[in-house]
């Protein structure tokens, strides 16, 4: 396991916001986390990310707790994708993408040549190269995204952490943002965890599940298992219809709330 969860709780004043979470990602695997909104996702990337610390438990990187490791080593290994990140600067794309080597190089160095060789490498994969002269803030949101995956993608991680990266998405857009994660991570053998609030999708793409619901996990395993009627009822309080069709589909009807 690279990176893994443990006991993790996390308090904000006297709220328990995270209780006693046990997660680990493994080489090549996409992990999908679900859960409702405010069951703790983006609290708990966050501190898998290393971007603050875990009232109790840890996180671990290999062995190590992540609060020993210096910011620019976890940055090294870690590649963190936020919900639409937002900038008041308006950078050309390649800009953005070269970001993604800051972890790699000495402090006031200029690109290497790999680093420029990897951008364009990943700019072709992403299918963004037509687009790396064009200003950041002049893309559509669906390009955004392309671009901050890509820029994840340069950073060379072996854990990549994703916030709803399929925010705001149409269905194509959506399809093959997980598509290019999902080919990345078993071309790199590196790992995914990806917030997710599509149920389909998650089914699609991830290899195991981690459903969320008050700060606690409260189910993990393959799609199949952790993506049924039951948990759907119990965790998000719909009545949902699971068709298996060579996957899991999961169908709700305006009629079906719970
Ligand atoms: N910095 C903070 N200070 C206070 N409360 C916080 C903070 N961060 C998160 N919370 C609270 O923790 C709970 C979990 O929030 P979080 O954003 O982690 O949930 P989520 O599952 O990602 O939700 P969503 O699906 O809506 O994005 C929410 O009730 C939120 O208000």
């Amino acid at each position: 396991m690279i990176l893994r969860a443990q006991g993790v709780g996390w308090d904000v004043g006297s709220r328990r916001i995270l209780d006693d979470v046990d997660l680990a990602v493994a080489p090549g695997e996409v992990v999908g986390l679900i859960g409702p909104n405010g069951s703790g996702k983006s609290s708990l990337l966050r501190l898998l990310a290393g971007l603050g610390k875990p009232s109790r438990g840890s996180v671990r990187l290999d062995e190590t707790n992540i609060e020993k490791l210096p910011r620019r080593r976890v940055a090294q290994r870690v590649a963190f994708v936020e919900q639409a990140a937002v900038t008041d600067q308006n950078p050309r794309v390649v800009d953005v993408l070269a970001l993604g080597r800051t972890p790699h190089r000495r402090t006031w160095a200029v690109g290497s040549a790999w680093d420029r060789q990897i951008v364009q490498t990943v700019a072709r994969e992403t299918e963004i190269d037509g687009m790396l002269d064009e200003r950041y803030g002049s893309l559509s949101g669906g390009e955004r995204q392309r671009v901050q995956i890509a820029r994840a993608f340069v950073q060379e991680p072996e854990v990549m952490i994703l916030d709803e990266p399929t925010n705001h998405l149409d269905i194509k857009y959506q399809l093959s943002l997980l598509e290019l994660v999902s080919t990345h991570v078993r071309s790199t053998d590196a790992s995914a965890i990806i917030a997710v609030h599509d149920l389909n999708l998650a089914a699609m793409f991830c290899d195991r599940i981690i459903v969320l619901a008050g700060g606690r996990v409260v189910g993990e395993g393959t799609p199949g298992d952790t993506i049924t009627e039951k948990v759907i009822g119990e965790v998000f309080d719909v009545r949902a219809r699971i068709v298996d069709d060579d996957g899991v589909w999961v169908r709700v009807g305006r009629a079906d709330y719970a």
